[in-house]
């Protein structure tokens, strides 16, 4: 028999539910101080799943109060031109959030057009002034996945200070800057990727493992010590039993053997992207506006010190 406490599912749609609904109550004193946020998000060509999840992050945006603009542009739009509409966004006082979809099509350089956001509009937290100020362990707009991924890992474990972390994956998007918050909340953080040897070894030494590698259910209970906490990042779309499935890179039913507590897919890590979205909306709000006082006392404000 297995003495351990019985397993927990991480249930990431309540936990994002929490997240909206103080999002919503931050929302109503911005309006009541003058000020009612907006969030462009701008896409790129006709990828089914990145309309997909712009829908779902405008009528999020909508259930909290937050105005949401919309800006589709063609897949063959030039670079110019989306660099033109960037500015423009950057100018527009009603705009305090941009997010541009990725992956962007192959002829447009991604990384002059992340660099092309204001910093202090930029709530995907790519921006290289971001990304370096959340490597010093500053206050910044920082990346909404992992973001979301440590709040579920301080709501299921509490102090994070003193456990081995193994982040899988080393993209820009999920892997660097997790293990960037890891290495804030003072765990011990391992970053293991394609090229990693023994990686199921490093891995099964985790208290925690986050998992943002994209390939389903890579992660067996093999991966896993027994009592670790599973963050299972993955989004993968796969042919099984002749329909079609959202699965993680974690391979769930598996790792329950072993893990204290594991994140689902659909319903983990995707909806906590999605309200710290909207989080990062009120912040960058409240970094456009650092005289108002009404906005200044709201708590949780990023401190003043990106130029
Ligand atoms: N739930 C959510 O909100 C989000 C989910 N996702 C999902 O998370 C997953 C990862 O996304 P993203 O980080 O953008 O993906 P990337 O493809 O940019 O990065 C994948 C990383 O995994 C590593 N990797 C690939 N194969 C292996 C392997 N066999 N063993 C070990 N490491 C491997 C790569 O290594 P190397 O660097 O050496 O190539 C790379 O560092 C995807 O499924 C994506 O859909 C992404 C963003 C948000
Ligand atoms: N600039 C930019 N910022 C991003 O944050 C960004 C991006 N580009 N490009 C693509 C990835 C992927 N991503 C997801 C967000 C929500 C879900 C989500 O809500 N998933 C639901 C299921 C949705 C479904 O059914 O397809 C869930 O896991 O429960 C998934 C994936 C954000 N990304």
């Amino acid at each position: 028999m297995n003495a351990q406490a019985p397993i927990k599912l991480i249930d990431g749609k309540a936990a994002a539910a929490r997240v909206l609904a103080e999002v919503s109550a931050e929302v109503r004193q911005m309006k009541a101080a003058g000020l009612a946020p907006g969030l462009a998000v701008v896409l790129v060509g006709q990828d089914p799943a990145s309309q997909v999840y712009v829908r779902n992050k405008v009528l999020r945006a909508e259930e909290c109060g937050i105005r949401s603009l919309e800006h589709k542009l063609p897949a063959d739009t030039a670079e110019a031109e989306l660099l033109q509409l960037i500015h423009t966004l950057n100018g527009d006082d009603s705009v305090n959030g941009i997010l541009v979809q990725l992956p962007l099509p192959g002829h447009i350089d991604e990384s002059r057009v992340l660099q092309a956001v204001s910093p202090l509009k930029d709530v995907d937290g790519f921006h290289a002034e971001n990304v370096g100020g959340l490597s010093q362990g500053r206050e910044v707009l920082t990346p909404c996945t992992p973001a979301g991924c440590l709040r579920l890992l301080e709501d299921t474990c509490g102090d994070l200070a003193g456990k081995h972390a193994v982040v899988i994956g080393r993209s820009n998007i999920v892997g660097k800057p997790m293990a960037a918050l890891l290495l804030k909340a003072h765990c011990t953080v391992t970053v293991v990727h394609s090229k990693s040897a023994n990686l199921k070894d490093l891995c099964r030494q985790a208290d925690i493992v986050v998992a943002a590698v994209g390939r389903p259910r890579l992660v067996d209970a093999e991966w896993i010590k027994p009592g670790a906490v599973v963050i299972d990042v993955g989004i993968n779309r796969i042919e099984e039993d002749g329909r079609s499935k959202l699965v993680g890179d974690v391979d769930f039913d598996s790792a329950l053997a072993h893990a204290a507590a594991i994140t689902p897919v659909p319903g983990g890590v995707g909806p906590m992207t999605i309200a710290f979205l909207m989080k990062n909306t009120l912040a960058a709000a409240r970094l456009q506006h650092p005289a108002q006082p009404n906005l200044a006392k709201l708590p949780e404000a990023p401190c003043r010190s990106i130029s």
